[in-house]
């Protein structure tokens, strides 16, 4: 856990305000896996800047290092991975605890499978009741041994060899992770990977194996790969995490005379859904200037306070914004009338189940949400209620967004359980703080 996020356990957050300033938010949590993970699979030494230091990226560094991968840092989001190839993986001494990362279970399933010996991957209570069928079931089709708990959840244990051979899946949900856990055993696979998604996800995996000198060819909605291929190590910089810059974007949307610029944000168009859902309610957010780095797209945003006013959102852009719908939802708790989200059934099996928890912070601060099996109905209110308290249930990022409610209550904001927030946006209350809103820590969540 970062010392930013501390071991406070509540925050009272400070009522209204504005959002000012010029911004950089930490690195992007995806990119930030994949670098470390193909960092450690690759031939010589990659060295990588701009890395989250947040707590589910140090539990996929720490699993290398059990893994007998040679590491230096981070520090200051630079880090340097000797890697020896996946021959120079060993066998760990114990299991690899991923805590509260999906990312880093669900990607190491797939890179893991059918090496020549065992590991265990586990994490912690929310993670552990997370379905992890969606991975082993394809990978056992692979040639994968893995056994699951009860209910195919976590711990996963992967059992010694087992050739593995390639596999012509198509997704049955739209999941980058299922995807890229497929694409990484695959590497390892005798013949030819293919994935199939029936609705486009984010991309990472794809552009970074080509970055590490790893031909996957694209087309469409389909990525393939030949197994048995090597990567060679490379230099990554990792952009920020656009779905950290959502709580500053959604924050400064809905806050009166704010204005924010965001520098050096990931700006791949497979997560991008969040900014286009919030233009579609109104938002005032500019481009000011694109460009790319280690094969993803970067942006300068600029974001001013604008009225807002409630969509039917396209389910077509759930994908691509499954990550932001906290932040969004608090967007849409500030527009004018109706916003309905479909198609989002996803999200209940997120860190938490986030429209069961978003829809019981929202009736708190007084917005009438329905929940939905896939979504949930809302109509916003022009002042959210203030002097309540709303439990993020471990969720760092509803903890944010609730923390970013507070800029338009009439009260403070007691939020709950909040040291999770480190797992994805260690900095998060300075930060913040920076900007303009006040997040006090509260010794614990009585407090
Ligand atoms: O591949 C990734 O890095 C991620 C994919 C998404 O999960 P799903 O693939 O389960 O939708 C997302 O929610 C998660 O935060 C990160
Ligand atoms: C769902 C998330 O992450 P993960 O699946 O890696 O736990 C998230 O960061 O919102």
């Amino acid at each position: 856990m970062s010392a930013a996020a501390g071991p406070q356990r509540a925050w009272r957050v400070a009522p209204g305000g504005s959002l000012r300033g010029e911004l950089r938010v930490p690195g992007d949590k995806s990119i930030s896996h994949r670098a470390v993970m193909l960092g450690a699979l690759a031939r010589g030494e990659t060295r990588i800047t701009g890395l989250l230091e947040g707590a589910d990226v140090l539990a996929t560094v720490g699993a290398f290092r059990q893994l007998g991968v040679a590491i230096e840092g981070p520090r200051q989001g630079a880090a340097t991975i000797q890697g020896a190839g996946r021959e120079g993986l060993r066998a760990p001494s114990a299991p690899l605890d991923v805590g509260n990362s999906g990312t880093s279970m669900r990607l190491l399933a797939g890179l893991l499978a059918g090496l020549p010996f065992e590991a265990v991957l586990t994490g912690d209570a929310s993670l552990n009741r997370r379905p992890m069928g969606r991975v082993t079931e394809p990978l056992a089709a692979m040639g994968a041994r893995i056994g699951t708990a009860e209910g195919g959840t976590a711990p996963l244990r992967l059992h010694a060899g087992g050739e593995l051979h390639g596999i012509d899946y198509t997704l049955p949900v739209a999941s980058a992770q299922v995807k890229s856990a497929l694409l990484l055993a695959g590497l390892h696979a005798a013949g030819r990977t293919c994935v199939r998604e029936p609705a486009p996800t984010r991309d990472h995996t794809e552009r970074m194996l080509t970055g590490f000198g790893y031909p996957v060819a694209v087309q469409g909605r389909t990525a393939c790969l030949d197994g048995g291929g090597a990567l060679t190590a490379t230099a990554v910089d990792v952009p920020g995490d656009l779905s950290s810059a959502a709580f500053l974007l959604v924050g400064a949307s809905i806050a009166p005379g704010s204005e924010l610029v965001l520098r050096h944000v990931g700006w791949n168009p497979t997560r991008t859904g969040a900014v286009t859902i919030l233009r579609q309610m109104g938002a005032d957010i500019e481009v000011l200037r694109e460009g790319e780095t280690s094969g993803e797209p970067v942006a300068d945003l600029r974001v001013r306070s604008a009225p807002l006013h409630g969509i039917r959102i396209p389910e077509a852009l759930v994908p691509l914004a499954i990550d932001e719908f906290p932040a969004l939802l608090i967007a849409a708790a500030c527009a004018e009338g109706e916003t309905l989200l479909t198609g989002a059934e996803e999200l209940r099996v997120k860190e938490s189940d986030r429209i069961a928890v978003m829809a019981e912070g929202l009736r708190r601060l007084g917005v009438a949400a329905e929940p939905r099996a896939d979504g949930l109905r809302l109509v916003g209110q022009p002042r959210l209620a203030g002097g309540v308290r709303l439990d993020s249930h471990g969720d760092h990022r509803i903890a944010m967004a609730f923390a970013v409610a507070a800029l338009r209550a009439q009260a403070p904001v007691q939020v709950d359980d909040c040291e999770n927030v480190g797992t994805s946006f260690p900095g998060f209350v300075s930060l913040m703080g920076q900007a303009g809103l006040e997040i006090q820590a509260l010794p614990a969540a009585g407090a």
